[in-house]
């Protein structure tokens, strides 16, 4: 297996460059996926939200009602930064806990395994081998997400108010992807991209042969 994390700001891209690499065989491990999964209607993070949010979060038919939650922990009031860090403390030990059962299935595969991950730059990891930013000006973001997205435009701002900046985000990246063209661009980088995995997937194959380790401890023995 080779683990490459993908990230960007919200509206970046992230999604359409993962399916643009499952389509090159790529597994893909979805983080905003994996969160939803655990909020389904009963779960037990689903519950802890509810005592910290209120039962008004949670719809009649037993569901999340996400926009209330945004409006909380993105909003523009003084309590929002605790919200958010709260929700944040209710959801991400489950959904680290599911990311990790899924990178084990994949272990011992010759897979390149993708993290996408939007707030990989906010919770570095050192099992790694690349962190793939895909990179956007802001605004082109906000103004994709109003117009295809249908999201409301002070609260795409607000999210990437509370994520960490595209500059500090560019700082960690081993490889850019650059969404500032259209589709078809994208599909090229992403095209070039997956070249490069392979590669790489070829080069950190030699250096660390994972596949063997059992077979070398076992001898060991
Ligand atoms: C607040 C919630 C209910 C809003 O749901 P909604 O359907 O509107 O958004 P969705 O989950 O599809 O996320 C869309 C984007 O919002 C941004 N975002 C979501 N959660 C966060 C967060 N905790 N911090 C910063 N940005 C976030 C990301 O860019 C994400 O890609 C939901 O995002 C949530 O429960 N977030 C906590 C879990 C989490 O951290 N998810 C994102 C990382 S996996
Ligand atoms: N190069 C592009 N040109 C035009 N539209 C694009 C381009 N890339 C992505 N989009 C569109 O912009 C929107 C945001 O893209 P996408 O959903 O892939 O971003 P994301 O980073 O996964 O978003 P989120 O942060 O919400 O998870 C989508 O509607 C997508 O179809």
């Amino acid at each position: 297996m080779l683990l490459v994390g993908l990230t960007g700001g919200i509206g970046a891209g992230k999604s359409t460059v993962s399916t643009i690499l499952a389509e090159h065989g790529a597994v893909i491990v979805d983080a905003d996926q994996i969160a939803r999964d655990l909020q389904s209607p009963g779960s037990p993070v689903l519950d802890r939200m509810a005592e910290r949010f209120g039962d008004q979060i949670i719809r009649s038919d037993g569901s999340l009602d996400r926009a209330a939650v945004a409006a909380v922990v993105f909003g523009d009031t003084p309590d929002a930064k605790q919200a958010l860090a709260d929700l944040n403390g209710i959801v991400h030990p489950a959904m680290q806990d599911e990311i990790k059962r899924q990178i084990e299935a994949q272990r011992h595969t010759d897979r390149i395994v993708v993290l996408d991950f939007p707030l990989l730059g906010e919770n570095p990891r050192d099992d790694i081998a690349a962190t793939i930013v895909v990179d956007i000006d802001p605004d082109v973001a906000v103004q994709r997400l109003v117009e295809f997205r249908g999201m409301d435009e002070a609260d795409a701002r607000n999210r990437i108010a509370s994520q960490i900046s595209r500059e500090q985000r560019l700082e960690r990246a081993t490889h850019v992807v650059d969404n500032s063209g259209d589709e078809a661009a994208l599909r090229r980088e992403v095209d070039e991209l997956w070249r490069q995995l392979v590669m790489l997937r070829g080069r950190v194959g030699r250096s660390r042969p994972d596949w063997l380790m059992p077979t070398l401890r076992r001898r060991r023995r």
